[in-house]
């Protein structure tokens, strides 16, 4: 569905985003997360077809998105720093998303009016910042979009308006099929909502899998030997991502599938074994670690 192949993207001097490569399947939901400045904002502007590649190109549906204004009217992006025209109430800009998306819906704004419980004669610039959220949505919705682009949406959210969202969203997933790429800093929703996932860090994407195998393939352990050499034969004989000493207790992330780390931990007869999920946030920091991200001490 979505097509991104080679892209850059350079502000003045400094690389925003460098050779991103990736693909988004129609129906899944991408979540894209990342260290601070890491291109994320960048990256979906240029998605959204707001900013222009520097080099490489973005097709959704077969098609360029840049300049592209009748495949602009099935993508719909919520920005993080949300706009609205100045002074305009809530059914003055739906009117004005009524005019420009062509899949806008009366029926469903009608509808969605039981979830987003606002006056549609409300002036948008008085509502409180989650208000004005929970209006982004609303609109974005009625537009049922084919493509659905969220920078940070969930900001300024409360816990039931986030979780009533979601549920919107899985919904268009499930019916229409909506295609739908969210960046955000908590991994936890990350987790909870995506099927596939790209890590960026200094404008590259470190790290692209569907969440299923990323969580099958790395995995923290627990371990104690009464001998060195045991646990030297484990270093060597596994992949580890991480590694931590707490006493006579190491603590390893490690790389690989779960029986054969199992297996080749107990032929060496362990006295301490344990073998824990590892959280998508846990993931993140050895995966940023792994790209040489400050990442000492830290495990739970
Ligand atoms: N309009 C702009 N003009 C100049 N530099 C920019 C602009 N937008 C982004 N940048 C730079 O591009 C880099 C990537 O920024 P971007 O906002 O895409 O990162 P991000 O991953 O979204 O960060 P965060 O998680 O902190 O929101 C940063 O170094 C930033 O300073």
């Amino acid at each position: 569905m979505i097509h991104v192949k080679g892209v850059t993207k350079t502000f003045d001097k400094e690389i925003a985003v460098q050779e991103v490569t990736m693909d988004v399947k129609q129906g899944s939901i991408y979540g894209l997360v990342g260290s601070n400045g890491a291109g994320k904002t960048t990256l979906l502007k240029m998605l959204a077809g707001i900013y222009r590649p520097d080099q490489g190109e973005i097709f959704i549906g077969g098609e360029p998105i840049f300049e592209n204004v009748a495949m602009k009217r099935n993508v719909v992006f919520i920005s993080d720093a949300l706009y609205f025209f100045p002074q305009v109430t809530i059914e003055q800009m739906a009117s004005y998303y009524r005019s420009f998306y062509p899949n806008w819906s009366d029926e469903r704004f009608e509808t969605l009016q039981r979830v987003f419980p606002l006056e549609p004669s409300r002036k948008i610039h008085r509502l409180s910042k989650g208000m004005q959220r929970q209006v982004s949505f609303w609109l974005s919705l009625s537009c049922l979009p084919s493509v659905f682009i969220l920078d940070e949406p969930m900001d300024g959210l409360d816990p039931v308006m986030r979780q009533k969202i979601k549920n919107l969203l899985f919904q268009d997933v499930a019916e229409r099929n909506m295609t739908v790429i969210i960046s955000s800093h908590n991994l936890r929703e990350i987790e909870d909502m995506c099927d596939h996932i790209g890590m960026m860090h200094e404008g590259k994407i470190i790290l692209e899998k569907d969440i299923d195998v990323l969580k099958s393939d790395t995995h923290k352990v627990q371990l104690a030997f009464d001998e060195e050499q045991k646990e030297e034969k484990i270093l060597n004989d596994l992949t580890i991502v991480h590694k931590e000493k707490r006493g006579s207790v190491l603590l390893l992330i490690v790389r690989g599938e779960k029986d054969v780390i199992e297996r080749t931990i107990r032929a060496e007869k362990p006295l301490v074994f344990d073998m824990l999920p590892l959280t998508l946030e846990e993931m993140f920091i050895y995966e940023m670690g792994g790209v040489g991200y400050e990442v000492e001490q830290i495990l739970y």
